[in-house]
């Protein structure tokens, strides 16, 4: 698929928020969409996922496509399997087919037992299982992510991991945005950062930017909480710091406030779970030092 001149604006007189992008996804690549919070990125993935249109540019050689938003609509009056079966059929597949991949999609994301429980009385965490799944099933040749790894636990975040890899492995496009910058960390084929209303593709092997770090001035929050046995920080999302806490039975977190709630719900989820004991905001740099 290839975008030429594309440019969004939200309204006649809006601003632009994407002007004069252009962009090659070729077959059987992973690229990542990366900037700070509100800069488009979710606007750009919207263009490429065909649920909104150009405000002028064009694209062409869309093929079939996917996408995971940002939000799920979870209020539809469908079962769980019912829903993926609907939309199943809505991407061109049987009736059987779409209902034999949901339930094996459920089965790998660790909901099976919740096919048939309803849309509206799933829990956050399931309900984005459903909307990984409702894109997955289609085995689309470009799949569009937009943060689908948000409110996963740690072993459907890995489910996810392996369906990206499989769906390239298999010739497709995947293309996501995440605000964790280890997220499949090494393996995109291509990087591209908004910035203003710029998209630029970044140079192989630029570290993250400020949005995705935290940044030195960006505010920070810090996590005292008790370690379960064995575990460690190092694959914690937001990349904290990690030092021992006052009373040496705790550990010290200490990372930039976008991730915090990231941070939180990881050490929740954890298998045993962290014991948060504070969640304070951290003091400013000194800017002096
Ligand atoms: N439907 C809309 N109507 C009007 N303005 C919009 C609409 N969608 C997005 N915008 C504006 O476009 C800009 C880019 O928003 P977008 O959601 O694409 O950014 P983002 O990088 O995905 O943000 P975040 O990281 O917070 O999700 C913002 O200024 C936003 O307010």
């Amino acid at each position: 698929m290839r975008l030429d001149g594309v440019g969004r604006r939200y309204g006649v007189r809006g601003p632009w928020v994407l002007r004069n992008v252009s962009l090659d996804l070729p077959r059987r690549s992973l690229v990542r969409v990366e900037g700070h919070n509100g800069s488009g990125k979710s606007t750009l993935l919207r263009l490429l996922a065909g649920i909104d249109a150009p405000s002028t540019g064009r694209i062409t050689g869309r093929p079939r496509t996917a996408y995971v938003p940002e939000r799920f609509p979870a209020a539809l009056p469908f079962t769980a399997v019912g829903y993926l079966t609907h939309l199943g059929r809505v991407h061109g597949l049987r009736g059987r087919t779409a209902a034999r991949r949901a339930t094996e999609w459920l089965d790998r994301f660790g909901a099976a037992g919740h096919a048939r429980t309803p849309l509206a009385e799933l829990s956050k965490g399931t309900s984005q299982k459903v909307a990984v799944t409702q894109a997955l099933l289609a085995e689309p040749d470009l799949l569009v992510l937009d943060e689908a790894w948000t409110g996963l636990d740690p072993a459907a975040r890995e489910t996810l991991d392996r369906a990206v890899a499989e769906r390239v492995a298999a010739g497709g496009t995947v293309v996501f945005v995440d605000h964790d910058p280890r997220r499949l960390e090494g393996a995109a084929d291509a990087r591209y950062r908004v910035t203003g209303d710029r998209l630029d593709r970044l140079p192989d092997g630029a570290e993250p930017g400020p949005a995705e770090t935290g940044g030195l001035h960006s505010p920070r929050v810090i996590i005292e909480a008790v370690a379960p046995p064995g575990a460690t920080a190092a694959d914690l999302p937001g990349r904290p710091s990690a030092t021992p806490g006052p009373d040496g039975t705790t550990v010290r977190l200490t990372v930039a406030a976008a991730h915090s709630d990231a941070l939180l719900r990881a050490l929740l989820a954890a298998h045993p779970p962290w014991h948060i004991r504070t969640v304070t905001p951290a003091p400013p740099p000194d800017e002096n030092r």
